[in-house]
């Protein structure tokens, strides 16, 4: 019944039989009648062909039927008596029409049940038999179909379709609906498809931009969007999984032909109900999905909006990270400067092996103080104390060394220059402390090693704060000569001094080497080493008669204000500081003695006009003191290693190497302490001064009388005024040399002594000309004798036969041998850096600023003072030494070795020591007076 719905085959059907009845049968479009888009189609084709063939039908007379009866429900046998009555029509006219064709329902087969007989009523109109009420129900139902895509409309268009084709023809038609119907689906899959991934990949980047920065919250949520997202996919997968199977079942049903039509029909409306439900999940999941990435950007929104602003409290905290590392550098270094500028440390060399039954000298030894065992004017055992900041015994590592000295090296990351160096007596262990022994082990490493070694080390752990370079020079003072211990010629060229360097860099040309290992400055050094070594003859061991240099060189530059941070730092071996009697040497010996002399006595000049505060600093008085200028006085921090050696032999120049030290001590403990001092002193001279007076009034003899130092200091010694001077001594601990008695026999000594530490002038070099500085009585009386003008300092081999320092014979062989426990190729020592390269960068400028037009010669340029040159090295700009001031200084009286007797030095003349058998010099027996400079 549904078959004939569409009119189609009953219009044709009459158009056979009656041709032109219907003059235009609406046809076609039978694809499409399955889609609900065709459905519209269908209900005009229903409309159309019904009533056309009803209208035709009434016209000939026979009986029609409503439009309804084709419904489901209808009634369906009036369609059938219609058919019949055509068909009845049909063959009378095929038999010739002849007579009065009637049409009996009896007539019809059995199983119509119908016998009815018509006759043709022409009248019958359309309209009455197309019911307004079937037409509503009929547009209702379409309607509903259509909305809704009922299985039942679809049913009836493919019916409708299938209803006047062929048997043979239909499954050509189904096949035909099948593709255009999985074809449809497969279009509209592949649209959800790609609206599910353009969701799921938008979902995707948003999770992986947001990946770093989500909170734990955000994970969940986008997590639940990917979980739908993907279960949206999943549900297209399954979908183009069942379309594919359905597919695959609808060609089975093309193979099987012989199936009933209509029921493959309805499994089709079935498959394609199926597809649409689907269609509508997919569309719910679609939204939810969306509803969920709106959350989520909103989410997002709101977490980006609280990174940025967590971000910006962390810009703050690390802009105060910054300042509170940039103020806890200012406090170490204030601690450091309130610990002194100048510092000394005091080394006893240990006995060499096979050493074990000789006399020391050293007859105590504390953390702070060194008592040497000395003799007393009238030939008894004495002790002589000197303080320093610290006192190592011969059997302290070189590691305890130099943790002591550890935060000097800091200082120089922070921008500060350095200088430490190693002064004493050849043999008593300088280059031992500075570079380590010949046979170089890794606890053995010296102050230079190690300090690099550290450098490094803090300059790694600030990298992400400050980058630094460094770099290293090596140079060496041999009779007032600067050489380049890292030329590749062997360091032959004279370079000189520029002490205006904007740099820092004194000797710009001198190779100057970058260093980021250890291990290259082992090898340097090994460099520096063996051009030394060149120099040396048999009787000379070359690092005993010069001043080696190891120079660092450090630019920082800080990544977060792009600060320049500038420091060097001056590690010095210097040469031998011992003397003998200039008519002892001749020829060469003699001419680098003086040189010695002459440098050491700089340095003695130098350090005590940085402790007097004097507006001049004899710099230029020597190339060593020329070259350390930068890190010698103001905000440099200076380190003096003294070195003595513990044989008894030693003594004289133990003591002179003590008093050096001493003075500089004192220099470092500045003019607070002076002052303090100074009133305590003037306090206890006052008492003395009445005790005396009393004490020659009560005995009345003229041993007695004031002015009897004899008497004096006999009466003194059990004193409660001289014990409580005593205590107070003890709080000027480095600046009071205390001779105890041994016995109570030797008072008088000892309160010579004393009285010697009471004089005013003792204290005068602090704050008065040099001349008059550190004089005591020993001064005096070296002075007096006059015999410390002929006195040069010269390597004294000889007058050391048990000390274990080098001989001068197997000095060349200790050398190579130190080498080759380091370098096994000396060839290979610049990995990175050849000597060719070193060659061309002698201009030492690396990342250094090229100064070089604004920077003089020094013996060209007055002499700075030390305020001028104490300027903090931290700058933003590169020309941070641009406004540096040149005071112009008042010329002072020239010095030289000549005139040696008028130099102001610290350095005392072992003249004293030498001159008698048991140390003490006869001339302080003599009661003469030293009124000069030195002793
Ligand atoms: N603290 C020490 N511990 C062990 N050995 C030491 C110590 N100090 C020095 N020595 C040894 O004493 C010897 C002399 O030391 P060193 O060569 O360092 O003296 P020096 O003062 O540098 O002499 P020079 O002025 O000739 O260079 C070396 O063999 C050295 O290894």
């Amino acid at each position: 019944m549904h078959g004939l719905r569409s009119g189609i085959i009953l219009c044709n059907v009459l158009n056979k039989v009656q041709p032109g009845s219907v003059p235009k049968v609406v046809e076609g479009a039978c694809d499409s009648v399955i889609l609900s888009d065709g459905a519209a189609f269908s209900a005009y084709q229903y409309f159309e062909n019904v009533r056309n063939f009803r209208v035709a039908i009434q016209e000939m007379g026979l009986p029609t039927f409503e439009t309804s009866d084709l419904e489901q429900g209808g009634k369906s046998s009036r369609v059938v008596n219609c058919v019949l009555a055509l068909k009845s029509y049909s063959e009378w006219k095929q038999s010739g029409g002849i007579g009065t064709w009637k049409y009996s329902a009896n007539s019809k087969p059995a199983g119509f049940g119908i016998a009815k007989s018509f006759s043709r009523k022409r009248s019958e109109s359309m309209n009455s038999s197309f019911s307004e009420k079937s037409l509503d129900s009929f547009c209702s139902d379409q309607s509903d179909s259509i909305e809704a895509g009922s299985v039942s409309s679809f049913g009836i268009l493919v019916r409708a379709a299938l209803s006047d084709k062929k048997q043979e023809e239909i499954p050509m038609i189904v096949e035909s609906m099948i593709n255009k119907l999985s074809e449809e689906l497969e279009s509209r899959l592949a649209t959800h498809k790609e609206l599910i991934k353009i969701t799921a990949k938008a979902m995707e980047e948003s999770a992986t931009g947001h990946s770093l920065s989500q909170t734990a919250s955000c994970d969940d949520k986008a997590e639940g969007v990917e979980v739908k997202a993907s279960s949206a996919e999943e549900m297209v997968g399954d979908e183009s999984s069942s379309i594919e199977s359905e597919r695959k079942e609808l060609y089975d049903y093309k193979s099987d032909a012989n199936e009933e039509p209509m029921q493959h029909v309805l499994k089709l409306h079935a498959l394609v109900e199926q597809k649409r439900r689907d269609i509508q999940e997919l569309k719910h999941c679609l939204c939810s999905t969306k509803t969920c990435m709106q959350v989520l950007q909103m989410t997002y929104q709101e977490d980006v909006f609280n990174l940025g602003k967590h971000l910006c409290s962390l810009a703050n905290a690390a802009s105060g990270y910054q300042r509170v590392l940039e103020e806890n550098r200012k406090l170490y270094n204030q601690v450091q400067d309130l610990k002194g500028n100048i510092r000394v440390y005091c080394r006893v060399r240990p006995f060499k092996p096979g050493q074990s039954n000789t006399l020391s000298s050293v007859d105590h030894m504390d953390e702070r103080t060194i008592t040497i065992l000395t003799h007393s004017k009238n030939g008894k055992e004495a002790r002589k104390a000197f303080t320093f900041n610290k006192v190592f015994g011969p059997s302290v590592t070189q590691a305890e060394v130099f943790s002591d000295m550890q935060p000097l090296v800091r200082s120089v990351l922070d921008g500060y220059n350095v200088c430490i160096f190693a002064y004493g007596q050849t043999g008593s262990g300088k280059t031992h402390t500075m570079t380590g022994p010949k046979e170089l082990t890794e606890e053995g490493l010296g102050v230079n090693y190690r300090a690099l070694s550290d450098l490094f080390h803090i300059s790694n752990q600030r990298k992400e704060t400050i980058s630094y370079d460094i770099s290293v020079q090596m140079l060496e003072i041999y009779n007032e000569q600067v050489r380049d211990l890292l030329s590749a010629d062997g360091g032959n060229k004279r370079l000189e001094i520029r002490n205006s360097s904007h740099n820092g860099i004194n000797v710009p040309d001198a190779n100057l080497v970058p260093v980021s290992l250890t291990s290259d400055v082992i090898n340097l050094m090994n460099i520096g080493h063996k051009n030394r070594s060149v120099c040396s003859t048999a009787l000379n061991d070359r690092s005993s008669r010069s001043h080696s240099c190891l120079t660092v060189h450090v630019q920082g530059r800080d990544l977060t204000s792009g600060n320049i941070l500038r420091g060097s730092m001056h590690l010095v071996d210097l040469a031998g500081s011992e003397r003998v009697d200039k008519s002892e040497v001749v020829g060469n010996r003699l001419k680098e003695a003086q040189h010695i002399n002459k440098s050491l006595s700089a340095l003695g000049d130098v350090i005590s006009s940085l402790a007097s505060r004097s507006s001049h600093v004899p710099y230029r008085n020597s190339k060593l003191t020329q070259l350390l200028q930068d890190s010698l006085g103001g905000q440099a921090k200076t380190l003096m290693f003294v070195h003595i050696a513990p044989e008894y032999e030693a003594l004289g120049e133990t003591i002179s190497t003590l008093k050096f030290a001493e003075r500089v001590a004192t220099v470092e403990l500045g003019a607070a302490k002076v002052n303090k001092d100074s009133g305590e002193v003037k306090e206890l001279k006052e008492q003395i001064a009445s005790l005396k007076a009393a004490l020659a009034r009560k005995e009345g003899d003229p041993e007695n009388l004031p002015g009897s130092p004899e008497r004096n200091r006999s009466k003194l010694g059990s004193s409660p005024s001289l014990l409580k001077w005593k205590s107070l001594s003890d709080l000027s601990c480095s600046t009071v040399n205390t001779e105890y008695e041994s016995s109570s026999t030797s008072r008088r000594d000892s309160l010579e002594s004393r009285e010697t530490l009471v004089t005013p002038s003792h204290w005068q070099p602090l704050g008065s000309p040099l001349s008059s500085s550190f004089t005591n009585e020993d001064d005096r009386d070296s002075e007096a004798s006059g015999d410390w003008v002929d006195k040069v300092m010269v390597n004294k081999h000889d007058n050391m036969s048990t000390r274990p320092g080098k001989e001068v014979s197997n000095g060349q062989k200790l050398s190579d041998k130190f080498y080759q426990s380091y370098i096994p190729d000396p060839t290979k020592i610049y990995p990175e850096h050849s000597l060719n390269k070193m060659t061309t960068n002698r201009k030492g400028n690396r990342d250094f600023d090229d100064d070089s037009d604004r920077e003089s010669v020094t013996s060209d340029c007055s002499e700075s003072d030390s305020v001028s040159s104490s300027i903090p090295k931290i700058t933003s700009s590169p020309n941070m030494f641009a406004s540096k001031q040149k005071k112009p200084q008042p010329k002072t009286t020239a010095k030289s070795t000549e005139i040696r007797s008028s130099i102001p030095s610290l350095i005392p003349s072992p003249s004293s020591m030498r001159k008698s058998p048991s140390g003490v010099n006869p001339n302080l027996q003599k009661g003469k007076r030293k009124t000069g400079l030195s002793k």
